[in-house]
């Protein structure tokens, strides 16, 4: 692993073309996730938090600098590897639980570790694993259409730590949530990244929960930048 950190962003720089104007999103952003930490993304609306977590997360390619997972240099990678790296490496939550409606709680958290390699008992058995830590084994059976918006949550949580990535990436994973619900969900979502050592960076709107964070972070003028 690099010696600095689980995820590093090396002078990211992300634009979008809108028409003849250019978009500057992210303007040299620099970056040190560490094993084990969890850092808040927090920043007005449209600053780029998005933009910054599909860049690290190897979802959109950076237009400058480089992301550096495990001390291994992935802005410039073909797709095909990329793609390897975001499923072994990377878990993503994101506001919506995108879980696949035709299947199961259990099912859903089975999928990626079945794409892993993993035999359908191994991955019934980690999947059921972390529903009973997510407090929602008597759910396993259920559709997402048969579960509420915080136990959706939970197992979208479930699913994106399924295959022990390095690092999760969260888009405002309790956005959807009332305030009582998002603060379970976090709670689960937080005993989930302890207990595994996972390192974290989740984006929230939601002041509470970023304190309940080891750091806070901002983007400013598509900098990085700590408060
Ligand atoms: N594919 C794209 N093409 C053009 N502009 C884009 C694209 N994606 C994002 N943008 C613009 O980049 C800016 C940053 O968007 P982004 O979604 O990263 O912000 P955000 O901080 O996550 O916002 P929110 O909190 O509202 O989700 C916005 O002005 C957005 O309109």
């Amino acid at each position: 692993m690099d010696a600095e950190g689980v995820l590093v962003l090396k002078g990211v720089e992300r634009r979008y073309q809108q028409g003849s104007k250019t978009l500057v999103i992210l303007n040299g952003a620099e970056f040190v996730l560490r094993a084990g930490e969890m850092v808040a993304l927090v920043a007005p609306s449209g600053a780029g938090k998005s933009t910054l977590l599909h860049t690290a997360g190897l979802l959109e390619r950076p237009d400058g600098g480089d992301v550096i997972l495990n001390g291994r240099a992935c802005g410039r990678l073909g797709d095909d590897e990329r793609t390897a790296i975001r499923r072994n490496d990377i878990g993503f939550v994101y506001q919506f639980h995108h879980l696949l409606p035709e299947f199961s709680a259990l099912e859903n958290i089975m999928m990626p570790q079945l794409v892993h390699g993993l035999s359908v008992k191994e991955a019934s058995d980690r999947a059921m694993q972390l529903l009973d830590y997510m407090k929602i084994g008597k759910r396993a059976q259920h559709r997402p259409s048969e579960l509420s918006g915080g136990e959706q949550q939970r197992v979208a949580i479930a699913r994106a730590v399924a295959n022990a990535p390095l690092v999760l990436l969260a888009d405002e994973p309790t956005g959807n949530l009332d305030p009582v619900t998002a603060s379970y969900v976090f709670d689960a979502l937080e005993a989930l990244v302890r207990h595994s050592g996972l390192a974290a960076l989740i984006a929230t709107h939601n002041h509470d929960l970023a304190q309940r964070m080891d750091r806070r972070v901002t983007l400013a003028d598509g900098k990085i930048t700590s408060f």
